[in-house]
């Protein structure tokens, strides 16, 4: 929670205003955030400053495992938070690759479940990465990157948090994840949960310890429409301690997290916070 705040109190003390052509809004930006969980002490990194729909993202991140690519499939598992992107963009409403209603492209999980070889077959990084970590092996290249330049244009919008790297030193699994773009009052409470998530779910399923995640973002910005409530409102909260996750143990496999996973397997402990601020979204 605390480089949380240093980042927003960064943003306001220290950034630079930056015109955004794709949303039409001017962002309050900085370059270069570090922020780092520990996930084996299950130190959640939860905001407290304000309610978090933690369960959305978390939903999220299992949509993206599942390589799902249609706003329907998220919100049928408890997320709405790519209904504004696969039906009001305009750019993408006149693309003549969007399948209609919901569709949102070969965006993050296909390209991490599928990515396209140019001979047609596909290639499921997070299954080489689940095999080979189950059996104990880093081979120094155990990434799963959403990141397809070739394919940007037949998805709704690039992927924000688009890499994500594990490696293993012993028995215990790290995670280094990479985020080019980041909405730090709306898209942050959710990136910091989902790579946590993420280092705890592959510890669990490849049967190793879970040790820090190191989460890495170049371009960090506020909308010009949500400074007020940063300012006003969020920062000058007193921010408490943090919750714990637990996850269902039972949950064994990939195959498990593709399959009968809900949002039921996934519980917090000790979640106290100050009332919720419903900060502007930009499409
Ligand atoms: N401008 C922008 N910011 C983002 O954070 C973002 C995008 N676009 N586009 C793609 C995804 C979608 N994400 C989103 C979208 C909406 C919320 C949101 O509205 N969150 C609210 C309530 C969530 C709920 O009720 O479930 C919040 O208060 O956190 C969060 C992340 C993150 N990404
Ligand atoms: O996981 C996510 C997804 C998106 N965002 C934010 C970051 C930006 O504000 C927009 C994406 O716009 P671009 O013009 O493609 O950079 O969505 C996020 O913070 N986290």
């Amino acid at each position: 929670m605390k480089t949380y705040l240093d980042l927003c109190r960064r943003l306001v003390d220290e950034g630079t205003w930056v015109e955004n052509e794709r949303t039409g809004k001017r962002c309050l930006t900085v370059i270069n955030a570090d922020l780092e969980y520990d996930v084996g002490g299950n130190a959640f990194p939860l905001i407290t400053t304000r309610k978090s729909y933690w369960r959305a993202a978390i939903a999220e991140l299992l949509g993206y495992l599942r390589g799902y690519s249609s706003a329907a499939q998220f919100r049928a598992i408890g997320c709405n938070t790519w209904n504004a992107n696969a039906n009001d963009n305009q750019a993408w409403l006149a693309n003549p690759a969007r399948k209609g209603e919901d569709d949102m492209g070969r965006v993050y999980g296909v390209q991490g479940r599928a990515w396209q070889k140019p001979d047609g077959t596909g290639i499921d990084q997070l299954r080489k990465i689940v095999d080979n970590l189950g059996r104990g092996l880093d081979d120094r290249g155990e990434i799963l990157t959403f990141y397809n330049p070739g394919e940007f244009d037949l998805g709704c919008l690039r992927p924000c948090m688009h890499t994500h790297t594990f490696s293993l030193l012993g028995d215990t699994l790290h995670l280094t994840s990479y985020q080019r773009s980041c909405d730090v009052p709306l898209g942050l409470n959710f990136n910091q949960i989902q790579v946590f998530t993420l280092l705890a779910l592959i510890a669990q399923v490849t049967g190793h310890k879970a040790g820090k995640a190191y989460h890495k973002i170049v371009n960090a910005h506020i909308y010009e429409d949500q400074l007020e409530l940063m300012k006003e409102v969020q920062l000058k909260r007193e921010p408490y301690s943090s919750p714990k996750l637990h996850i269902n143990p039972e949950i064994k496999t990939l195959e498990d997290l593709e399959t009968w996973v809900t949002l039921d397997d996934f519980e917090i402990e000790g979640y106290r916070h100050h009332e919720a601020i419903a900060y502007p979204f930009s499409v």
